[in-house]
């Protein structure tokens, strides 16, 4: 099974099998690659380059297939990811590119990321930014929009945080039908907590990469009781297992 094979078994697929197919409905993928310790970057959320390159394109088959994308401020902090698909062969007319969704409580996105650079050059779209309401009015949102940076301040759930389903509903209303979450460790440990009740995830997909990790590094947690998931399928691409589950309860 090669990567494309393995993402058109576990994601609904149009009839070019170039794009997620859920018009009526929200389809959520979470996703993220792990070292066979469990974890997700390094000591103080050093970035590390655990997939392979078969899996690493097989991430960036599925960044071109949903609508947006998703990951926390830490993420971009510590990061600066990209969010585009560059790793896939070059071809006519290009891959279409996710929208990159940032959950930012405190609007502490760095204006010069790169996110917001590739957008300004014309090679990615600016990032969609959820804020706490108290940012209302506050000039970081009116800096960041000058920019071209979209920022919606919500009312923060009672831990504080970017409401999940408030983050759907609102990617709903905008006409999108599918969302990639990737990370990092606080946003897929509230993504698999909130699953219980308010944020339906569709599949989970796991590159579990072939290295071992060095030191404390940044795994995900989650406090509630033990989840057994259902397998839904797994490959190997190069040296790593790619596995796709199922949540209980999700038909
Ligand atoms: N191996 C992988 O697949 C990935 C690894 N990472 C790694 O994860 C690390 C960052 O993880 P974290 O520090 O945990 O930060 P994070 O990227 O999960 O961002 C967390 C921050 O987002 C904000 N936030 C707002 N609403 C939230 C909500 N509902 N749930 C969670 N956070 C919310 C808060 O300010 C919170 O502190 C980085 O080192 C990065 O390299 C990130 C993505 C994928
Ligand atoms: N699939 C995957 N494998 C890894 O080894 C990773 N470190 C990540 N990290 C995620 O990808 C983002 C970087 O994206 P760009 O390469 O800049 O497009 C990083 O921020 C994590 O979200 N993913």
């Amino acid at each position: 099974m090669d990567e494309l094979d393995f993402l058109r078994s576990v994601l609904p697929l149009d009839h070019d099998q170039s794009r997620l197919s859920v018009k009526e409905g929200f389809w959520t993928t979470v996703t993220f690659a792990q070292s066979l310790n469990g974890c997700i970057a390094g000591p103080n959320g050093t970035q590390l380059i655990l997939s392979g390159k078969q899996s690493m394109i097989m991430t960036h088959w599925m960044r071109s297939m949903h609508d947006a994308i998703l990951v926390g401020i830490n993420t971009v902090l510590s990061d600066d990811p990209q969010l585009n698909t560059r790793h896939l062969p070059p071809r006519e007319g290009g891959y279409q590119l996710p929208l990159p969704i940032v959950l930012d409580t405190h609007l502490r996105m760095p204006l010069d990321c790169k996110l917001i650079r590739n957008a300004s050059s014309g090679i990615g779209k600016y990032p969609l930014v959820f804020c706490t309401q108290a940012l209302q009015d506050d000039i970081r949102k009116r800096t960041l929009q000058d920019l071209g940076v979209k920022v919606i301040p919500v009312e923060l759930g009672s831990d504080g945080r970017i409401p999940m389903s408030t983050v759907v509903e609102t990617l709903r209303q905008l006409g999108l039908h599918s969302l990639m979450v990737e990370g990092g460790a606080s946003v897929l440990s509230s993504c698999l907590s909130s699953a219980r009740d308010k944020l339906r995830i569709d599949r989970i997909i796991v590159t579990i990469a072939n290295c071992v990790t060095p030191g404390n590094g940044t795994h995900y947690d989650i406090s509630a009781q033990m989840t057994r998931l259902s397998l839904h399928t797994v490959t190997t691409l190069g040296g790593d297992i790619v596995a796709a589950y199922d949540l209980p309860g999700n038909s």
